[in-house]
């Protein structure tokens, strides 16, 4: 069983698909896939998200994205694809395991916002 973040990273990274800026922009026209920035609420204020990302913090994932909490957010639907994103693709990677542990199909990790916006992806406040 993992136990440092070193492991907890590695059993994510293989859990979770990683795409390109180019395959997220495919999957958000092609299959209406969800795109989640799970960063903080400063660091969104601070540089902006990707066009039409959602941002829900890794704190409060869980609860939004459970159709049964109180706290869902309707946006989120086991069988929609989710593309998840943060800095540096760490925090992306641990949310996106946790996803799939709560029975989502699709889920794949963006990574870095930097990445995105290098690519010449729209972005938004
Ligand atoms: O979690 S992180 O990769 O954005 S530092």
């Amino acid at each position: 069983m993992p136990g440092s973040v070193k492991e907890l990273l590695a059993a994510a990274n293989a859990a979770v698909t990683r795409i390109t800026p180019e395959e997220a922009t495919t999957l958000v026209a092609e299959q209406n896939a969800l795109v989640v920035d799970v960063r903080d609420a400063p660091e969104v204020q601070s540089t902006g998200k990707v066009q039409g990302a959602l941002n829900v913090s890794r704190g409060m994932l869980e609860f939004r994205a459970d159709p049964a909490s109180p706290y869902h957010n309707e946006a989120f639907d086991p069988n929609r694809p989710v593309i998840l994103y943060c800095a540096s693709g760490g925090r992306s990677a641990l949310a996106g395991k946790t996803l799939i542990d709560m029975g989502y199909k699709s889920v794949y990790n963006l990574g870095a916002f930097k990445d995105w916006v290098e690519s010449g992806g729209g972005v938004e406040p």
